[in-house]
């Protein structure tokens, strides 16, 4: 059982740098169509779908071992001795005098984190639902204890934190905080109250989600890596988008969480345009060319974001191993389906069909497939995917209304 002793939440407020100048207010109403140089020429679109599907790769299930080394992370030993506070590599290096919540505090509320206050499970570790003194609740994830063992592991901890300390958006799980004591290391992160998609596509969560909810956490997700992408500074690639990293809120809005695979991306502006680094991320939302070149781009998450878009409209998992062979690549099967003209067909049961549903599932299918072009050069950005996202809602909407 550890000690008694308080330890004391470090960071959590965001840099002037990284504070929100982007959100989903901020985007005009009417979005500008999307450019013909984002897009092949339309008599090309089924060849070039068509290359797509030939192209599409999937990665072993070894690929998304997760492994880091961040060695601007520095850390250093408080003045009781067994306490070590970690700090960013940014020369902030005092403590934050609003601090919020304590290491005595959290192991009382969660009663030495008890498996009642559990709410998930992932490489990382342990997720808790905790309620602070204060009365506000925080999602507090507990490393696993193997993770001290390895220093690669503890640096995949600080770089989780790091980045997050930089980034706050409306679309964006908010960063609070993280303690280290001992052998526990904790990192306190906004709760966001209502599951992960993933699980509200296999309607565990109750309600299925019909199809302007889809387009809204379409959006969101889409606003939310935009922001991380052109305002930040520099830029962050987030390298882990996934159903399950996508948390809603009681409103049914999206927030993308789990910044524990993120790295700053490169500096455009320094000339360089691309990292070479080991390959991080999740089986089946893997960008091939990242596969092979080792070289991550902001257009790797692009590519990520279309394997979810996929997973919104059809309901399925990236990958489905209970399927025949020919079903089993959800993106292959749904690009297949596309190209042969039965894109009705990929729908996910759960959602009528109709006029409006219809006129979705092609166009935002469209760009998916844009996104999953098996060349980076070839996907959008993700601000062009926002804006494209944006005209598709408001036309859904106005067709809902029109048909009603
Ligand atoms: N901030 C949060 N608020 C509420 N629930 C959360 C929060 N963070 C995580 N969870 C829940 O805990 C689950 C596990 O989260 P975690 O980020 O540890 O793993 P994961 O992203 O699902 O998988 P992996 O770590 O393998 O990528 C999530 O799917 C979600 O249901």
């Amino acid at each position: 059982m550890p000690s008694r002793r308080r330890h004391s939440y470090t960071g959590g407020s965001s840099p002037a740098t990284a504070s929100s100048s982007y959100s989903t207010s901020t985007l005009p109403d009417r979005s500008p169509a999307p450019s013909s140089t984002d897009r092949p020429p339309p008599n090309s679109l089924a060849r070039w779908i068509s290359g797509i599907f030939i192209n599409c790769f999937t990665p072993p299930d070894s690929v998304s071992s997760k492994s880091f080394n961040d060695s601007d992370i520095r850390s250093r030993r408080s003045s009781t001795g067994s306490v070590q506070r970690h700090y960013y590599g940014n020369g902030n290096e005092t403590e934050n005098p609003n601090q919020r919540f304590s290491f005595d505090e959290i192991y009382a509320a969660t009663k030495n984190f008890s498996p009642s206050f559990r709410i998930g499970q992932g490489g990382f570790g342990t997720v808790y639902k905790v309620k602070l003194r204060d009365g506000s609740t925080v999602a507090v994830k507990r490393a696993k204890k193997s993770l001290h063992k390895d220093d690669r592991q503890g640096a995949e901890f600080m770089s989780e934190i790091k980045t997050l300390a930089q980034v706050t958006h409306l679309s964006l799980v908010k960063y609070y905080g993280y303690l280290v004591h001992n052998d526990e290391k904790l990192l306190v992160v906004e709760y966001v109250p209502n599951g992960n998609l993933r699980d509200h596509l296999d309607c565990k969560e109750g309600k299925t989600l019909d199809m302007a909810t889809r387009l809204d956490i379409a959006t969101d997700v889409a606003h939310a890596i935009t922001y991380l992408h052109m305002y930040t500074q520099p830029p962050i690639i987030h390298r882990d988008i996934k159903s399950s990293n996508v948390l809603l809120t009681d409103n049914f809005r999206a927030k993308v969480a789990d910044f524990g695979f993120a790295r700053l991306a490169p500096d455009t502006e320094s000339g360089a345009t691309h990292v070479s680094t080991q390959v991080k991320g999740t089986a089946g939302y893997l960008d091939p060319e990242y596969l092979t070149t080792y070289q991550l781009t902001e257009k790797s998450d692009v590519y990520s974001f279309g394997v979810l878009l996929v997973e919104l409209l059809t309901g399925r998992r990236p990958i489905e191993l209970h399927r025949e062979q020919k079903e089993r690549i959800t993106i292959r099967w749904a690009i297949k389906k596309f190209t042969s003209g039965d894109t009705i067909s990929v729908l996910d049961p759960k959602l009528e069909r109709n006029p409006a549903n219809n006129l979705a599932l092609e166009k935002v299918l469209e760009m998916a497939f844009q996104c999953l072009a098996p060349h980076r050069g070839s996907r959008p950005s993700m601000k062009k995917c926002s804006e494209i996202l944006w005209g598709i809602r408001k036309d859904y909407r106005e067709l809902l209304n029109t048909s009603l």
